[in-house]
C-alpha cells in the first residue's frame, strides 16, 4: 500500500525514527509500517553531533540508499530546510526521490537549523517557504512522493501565525502539514481542527521535548495522521552504548553484560545472513 494511500486510513500512522540500514529493519522487522530517517539521529549516531544543520544533503541521501536497500516499507525522510534556496530544494528532492524516499519534509527556518525543540531558531519569510513547497513538488517525478511542509513558528511568531503559515503551504500545495513544537494539548486540539480538514497532520514526539508526551492512542483521538518518535531509537541506543562500554571497562569482559547482547548467531540471524548465503549459494557462491 503506498504510503498516500496509508495515510488516508483512520488508524494512525506511527513512523519509529531510524538512521541506517540496521535501525530501519529492525523497525520494520517489530512492525513498523513507515520509517522516519531522523535528520537529528543521524547527526547523532554518524556524528557523534547535535542537530544543528550540520549534516549535508549527499549524507542523508547516502542514507536513504542503505535504507531503502534493507527496507520495503515507505522511508519518510527529513530534508531540513532543504539545503538551501528553492534551486537546492529541487536538488534535494530529485536525489531523495531517486534514492528511494516516499516522503520527504522540508521546514521553513533558515540555514543552518536546529532541532525544533531547541531555542533560538530563525525562519525564512512565509513567501520564500512557499517557493520552495512549490520548487519542491516541481520536481518530483512521481505524486505519489509526498511532500511535507513543517513550520517552526510556534517559537519564534507564536502559534496564530503558526497557524497561518500551514495554512499558506497548504495552499502552496503541500501534501501533509508538521505544526513543530507544539506546546500542550489546547494547540495540538485547535491544529487539527485548523489544518486537519485541509490536510493530512503529522506529530513530533521528541522524549523531553516541548510537546506533551502522548501515545498513539492519544495522538489518534486528538485527529493525528502520522506520529513520528524521531529520536527514541537513539536516546535508548546511547543508553545502552553507556552501560555496555562501562560493564566491558569494569569488567575487562562482556559475560556479565550477556543477557542484553545478541551473540554472533543472534545478530546474523537478526540481519538475515542464512538466508543471504543461501541467496548466494543458490547464484553458484558456494562452489
Ligand atoms: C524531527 C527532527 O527534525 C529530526 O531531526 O528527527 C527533530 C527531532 C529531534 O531533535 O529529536 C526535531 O527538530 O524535532
Amino acid at each position: 500500500m503506498s504510503l498516500k494511500t496509508r495515510l488516508r486510513a483512520p488508524e494512525i500512522l506511527v513512523a519509529p525514527g531510524v538512521y541506517d540500514g540496521l535501525s530501519a529493519h529492525v523497525a520494520a522487522q517489530s512492525g513498523a509500517e513507515a520509517v522516519y530517517l531522523s535528520g537529528a539521529s543521524l547527526a547523532y549516531t554518524r556524528f557523534g553531533g547535535p542537530d544543528l544543520g550540520l549534516v549535508g544533503m549527499s549524507e542523508v541521501a547516502e542514507a536513504v540508499a542503505a535504507i531503502r536497500d534493507r527496507v520495503e516499507v515507505p522511508v519518510i525522510v527529513d530534508a531540513d530546510t532543504g539545503f538551501g534556496n528553492a534551486l537546492n530544494v529541487q536538488r534535494t528532492v530529485r536525489t531523495f526521490e531517486r534514492a528511494g524516499a516516499n516522503a520527504i519534509q522540508l521546514e521553513d527556518q533558515t540555514l543552518p537549523k536546529r532541532c525544533g525543540h531547541l531555542d533560538g531558531k530563525t525562519l525564512v519569510p512565509t513567501g520564500e517557504m512557499t517557493g520552495k513547497i512549490r520548487a519542491a513538488l516541481d520536481a518530483r517525478t512521481s505524486e505519489e512522493t509526498l511532500i511535507i511542509a513543517r513550520t517552526d513558528a510556534i517559537a519564534v511568531e507564536g502559534f496564530e501565525a503558526a497557524l497561518a503559515r500551514a495554512h499558506a503551504y497548504a495552499e502552496a500545495g503541500a501534501d501533509m502539514l508538521f505544526v513543530e513544537a507544539l506546546r500542550d494539548q489546547d494547540q495540538m486540539r485547535r491544529a487539527v481542527a485548523e489544518l486537519g480538514p485541509r490536510c493530512p497532520l503529522m506529530v513530533n514526539m521528541v522524549e523531553g521535548g516541548k510537546t506533551p508526551a502522548a501515545d498513539a492512542a492519544e495522538l489518534q483521538a486528538l485527529g493525528f495522521d502520522l506520529v513520528i518518535f524521531p529520536g527514541g531509537a537513539v536516546r535508548a541506543i546511547a543508553r545502552t552504548l553507556q552501560e555496555y562500554y562501562a560493564s566491558l571497562m569494569t569488567h575487562g569482559t562482556n559475560a556479565p553484560f550477556a543477557a542484553r547482547m545478541f551473540d554472533f548467531k543472534g545478530l546474523n540471524a537478526l540481519i538475515g545472513t542464512p538466508e543471504i548465503l543461501a541467496r548466494g549459494d543458490s547464484y553458484g557462491d558456494d562452489q
